[in-house]
């Protein structure tokens, strides 16, 4: 049994993780140095860290997402569910991703399908064991239901119309919004988001990050929050990673490490939200729920 009091077998767990990823004919970069990450199940966790900082390379190893090229260098362990994944076949990958990781990324545009219809996209990704004992118009039928459900859980207020638009009909909050239904229709263990809503203004942002914040405790996912910005991971999570330099440097429950923060950089990321906060713009983005229940758990802290 871990000190979390989780399972012996965690649900992501990497280990002395390194990427080293070209940069141009002769050059490359080591963008994630001895990584060690886990996530258990049922965890909420955050990676913070500056723009540039190794936060996204450390999703998309997690992901099986890392460019393709020879040139990409993987060493250390990612573990998913015990199964050792450096290395693996694209078809072990392909399997972690339909089934285990679920993943909302910044600019839905680069996801989404331009030529297919939002339903279509979303019905794909739901497992095809959940449709495959009703064939037919039924199933057909109950597929739709299952699409407009999601497309509804994501907060999207007319699944109907929704579901038959393509994604250039669609606000950007509305197709963030669709890609959290994608993401959840796979019924995943993990959803990954990175920067899920840095490309949204900050009303929409508040509203799509209290969505995924519900969503992810309705179904009981766990969450891996990548961001940039510390006030929304701190609203989010309830253990951070800091990530500098492509190094972890500081890592503990999300209220501790903002009360009680050991490495500099943790305290200068900290100090740029306290100045935001005295100008009464910071934590814009948080939903109000998760502020005041970030604010508890830093009284609690303290
Ligand atoms: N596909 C790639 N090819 C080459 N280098 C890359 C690639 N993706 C990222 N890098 C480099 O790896 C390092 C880490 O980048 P990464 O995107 O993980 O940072 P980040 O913390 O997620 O920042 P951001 O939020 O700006 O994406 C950076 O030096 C970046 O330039």
């Amino acid at each position: 049994m871990s000190s979390t009091g989780h399972g012996a077998v965690p649900l992501i767990e990497l280990a002395g993780l390194n990427v080293v990823l070209p940069t141009g004919e002769h050059s490359e970069v080591q963008a994630v140095r001895s990584v060690d990450l886990v996530v258990h199940d049922g965890e909420r966790v955050g990676l913070v860290g500056e723009s540039g900082s190794g936060k996204s390379v450390t999703g998309r190893s997690i992901a099986g997402l890392l460019p393709t090229s020879p040139r990409v260098r993987v060493s250390g362990s990612i573990r998913v569910r015990g199964q050792e994944m450096v290395g693996a076949p694209a078809q072990a990958w392909d399997e972690v991703r339909r089934r285990t990781v679920g993943m909302i990324f910044q600019d839905p545009l680069t996801f989404l399908n331009p030529t297919m219809r939002i339903g279509r996209q979303v019905a794909e990704s739901i497992p095809a064991r959940r449709g495959s004992r009703q064939r037919g118009s039924s199933g057909r039928a109950s597929r739709e239901e299952a699409v407009h459900r999601f497309l509804g859980q994501a907060g999207l207020p007319d699944p109907a119309q929704v579901a038959a638009s393509f994604p250039h009909e669609l606000s950007g909050g509305m197709r963030q919004r669709v890609l959290i239904a994608i993401a959840i229709a796979k019924e995943p263990s993990l959803v990954l988001a990175d920067e899920p809503t840095t490309a949204l203004d900050a009303t929409v942002q508040q509203h799509v990050l209290r969505t995924l914040d519900e969503t992810v405790a309705e179904l009981g996912t766990s969450l891996l929050l990548i961001s940039h910005d510390l006030a929304v991971v701190a609203g989010m999570t309830d253990r951070v990673y800091v990530m500098y330099a492509g190094r972890i440097v500081e890592e503990g429950p999300t209220a501790r490490v903002l009360a009680e923060p050991q490495h500099e950089y943790t305290r200068a990321l900290l100090r740029s939200v306290r100045s935001l906060t005295e100008a009464d713009t910071a934590l814009y983005s948080i939903p109000l729920q998760t502020r005041q229940r970030f604010a508890q758990e830093a009284s609690r802290a303290t």
